[in-house]
């Protein structure tokens, strides 16, 4: 049977590893999924697995969501030069980052900071911060990256500060892994069951609920995370003016009776729905919208 011996990794450089324009201008279109997309559907793979946050929100002909992991620690870090955080970085030092949501969230926190739009892999990206292993070159004091990704290239270490949910929440999915199969393929699908964590898959899903209700993409100035905790689906999510003059921000939870996937499920559409309908009251659309244009 196909699924009964070894696994066999194989990679594939999508255009979002190689395309060096602005996140927020590749942002949204899939960039990062549609080779291995491609490769299911070609049947050089059998399953696909995506960080779940570079999933455009829209559902792909022939492709089935099969599993979504348990999510890493969803948090971004600041990595600067000389273990700084935060606090400590000297006025008008550079941080550099591609995304709108972190752009805005660092003008929040510290105004005076020069915000520079970088692009990259993380080992380029924690080069300009920290210094180029060979030439020890530099040209920004911080950059900001998602925790998750440090990890999963064992360079966690580089983060000299981990930024709170609090003042910092984090994009629609992040930390979670997607994991895709050719619709219908049920040898696939009973492969990869045991990866799905359903508290996650909720709370993503109610994330992701609100990007494809505000009509954002990936690359939108906007922060979603949510939390099956306490016997609760808690979603907080928060529109940002990229420049960070404003914001508008919706929390709201749910109270579970069980933990059965069709109620995980109903909690992840209500909570969502509710943000959704709080932020455009609010005028999130026009934020969301404005950093597009
Ligand atoms: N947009 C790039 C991207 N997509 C997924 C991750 C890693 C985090 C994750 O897997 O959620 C990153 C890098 C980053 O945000 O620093």
């Amino acid at each position: 049977a196909r699924f009964a011996g070894e696994v066999e990794i194989v990679e594939i450089t999508t255009q979002g590893d190689t395309d060096r324009s602005s996140l927020s201008q590749l942002g949204g279109t899939g960039v990062f999924v549609s080779a291995l997309r491609d490769a299911l559907l070609d049947g050089r793979v059998d399953v696909a697995v995506h960080s779940m946050k570079d999933l455009p929100t829209a559902p792909a002909a022939g492709i089935e969501l099969a599993a979504v992991t348990k999510r890493e620690d969803a948090r971004d870090a600041l990595c600067a030069r000389d273990g700084l955080t935060l606090a400590d970085l000297p006025e008008g030092a550079k941080v550099g980052t591609g995304s709108p949501r972190r752009m805005a969230q660092l003008r929040v926190a510290r105004p005076d900071l020069e915000v520079v739009d970088i692009r990259g892999n993380v080992p380029t990206r924690l080069a300009r911060a920290q210094g180029d292993p060979q030439t020890g070159e530099r040209d920004l004091d911080a950059v900001v990256l998602a925790l998750a990704g440090l990890k999963r290239l064992g360079l966690e270490d580089r983060a000299t500060e981990v930024l709170d949910l609090i003042d910092f929440p984090t994009a629609p999915a992040q930390g979670a892994l997607a994991v895709e199969i050719r619709d219908g393929d049920g040898a696939a699908r009973a492969a990869v069951a045991k990866t799905d964590h359903a508290p996650t898959r909720a709370a993503v899903d109610a994330e992701r609920r609100v990007l494809a209700g505000l009509e954002a993409g990936c690359a939108a100035p906007l922060a979603a995370h949510a939390e099956v905790a306490d016997g609760m689906l808690f979603l907080s999510a928060i529109a940002y003016a990229t420049d960070g003059s404003s914001r508008v921000a919706a929390s709201h939870a749910y109270t579970l009776d069980s933990t059965r996937a069709s109620e995980l499920e109903e909690a992840a559409r209500d909570v969502a729905d509710r943000a959704v309908a709080e932020l455009l009251d609010g005028g999130a659309a026009d934020l969301v919208q404005a950093a597009r244009a």
